[in-house]
């Protein structure tokens, strides 16, 4: 038997740090070594297998560092990213960053930090919405030229608790739309008051907030006479741990990178 692969959690108090520290429990060939959380959490000392509801793992949530870690996964907030790059970097360790909402100088920083280690950056893991990119891209390129116009509008839904706004994934449909729509294409967020006609090249966003909704996203192509609706929608957070846990996996025979969840996937 090989060696699991020793992961740490960044953001292991989390809703989504504990569902990757469940998971990872449960599969033989990845170990939860470390579990890292901010130095103010009131849950520092507890252990992270019975934060995540599964058995002892005798891995304390810590603020420090840990030092024999082969892959970060970080699901945590924009204002802990720079630690997480800066320590991931000076510890040659791979790093799955999945959190949302980061600043461009961040994304900067991550690419710069992806010329000396391997990581995957997405703002989803999930498998069904990464796919569900690529069919709203060929949808795209089919009706880009459809006589009457084509309206693209995104409508996302969330939890009640999100702390941006729109989603990353929002965020990336619209991206991978308008790279087959063209470049003039505007990017407009909410619409209110006397805003006049809709123009042909705005890919509109919209944002709602409900309950306790683990993440749905839905991409209306609207033409005169007829629409189709894409509709993409998690029943719980697990597609998105499933799917870190997997880059995990798939970065450590990488060489030294900027990937996403189309190269893990092979899409
Ligand atoms: N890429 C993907 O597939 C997905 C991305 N996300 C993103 O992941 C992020 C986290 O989401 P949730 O778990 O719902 O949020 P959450 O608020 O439940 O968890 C964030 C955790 O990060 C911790 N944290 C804050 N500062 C820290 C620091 N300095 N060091 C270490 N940990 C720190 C917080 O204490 C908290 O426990 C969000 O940006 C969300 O948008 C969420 C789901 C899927
Ligand atoms: O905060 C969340 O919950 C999620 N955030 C990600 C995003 O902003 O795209 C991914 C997923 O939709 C859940």
């Amino acid at each position: 038997m090989t060696t699991p692969l020793k992961i740490a959690v960044h953001g292991a108090a989390g809703r989504m740090g504990r569902r990757v520290v469940a998971l990872a429990s449960a599969d033989p060939s990845v170990e939860v070594t470390a579990a890292i959380e901010n130095d103010q959490h009131e849950l520092l000392g507890a252990d992270a297998g019975e934060l995540a509801g599964v058995d002892t793992l005798d891995v304390p949530l810590a603020s420090k560092w840990p030092t024999d870690v082969d892959v970060v996964i970080d699901f945590s907030l924009p204002d802990a990213i720079d630690r997480c790059i800066e320590k991931c970097e000076s510890h040659d360790t791979a790093l799955v960053i999945a959190t949302t909402g980061m600043t461009d100088a961040q994304v900067e920083r991550l690419r710069d930090a992806s010329a000396s280690i391997p990581v995957v950056w997405a703002p989803s893991m999930s498998l069904a919405v990464n796919l569900t990119m690529k069919l709203a891209q060929q949808i795209t390129e089919k009706l880009r030229d459809v006589p009457g116009g084509l309206d693209i509008e995104i409508i996302e839904r969330h939890h009640r608790f999100k702390a941006d706004a729109p989603s990353g994934t929002a965020l990336k449909f619209g991206d991978l739309i308008a790279e087959k729509l063209g470049d003039d294409t505007k990017h407009v967020h909410g619409r209110e008051g006397h805003t006049g006609q809709r123009t042909r090249n705005e890919i509109g966003y919209h944002a709602v907030r409900v309950g306790d909704n683990p993440g749905e996203h839905t991409i209306v192509f609207g033409m005169l006479g007829e629409r189709i609706e894409l509709n993409v929608a998690a029943s719980n957070r697990d597609c998105y741990a499933a799917g870190a846990i997997a880059a995990a996996k798939w970065l450590i025979d990488r060489p030294a990178g900027m990937y996403d969840m189309f190269d893990v996937l092979e899409m």
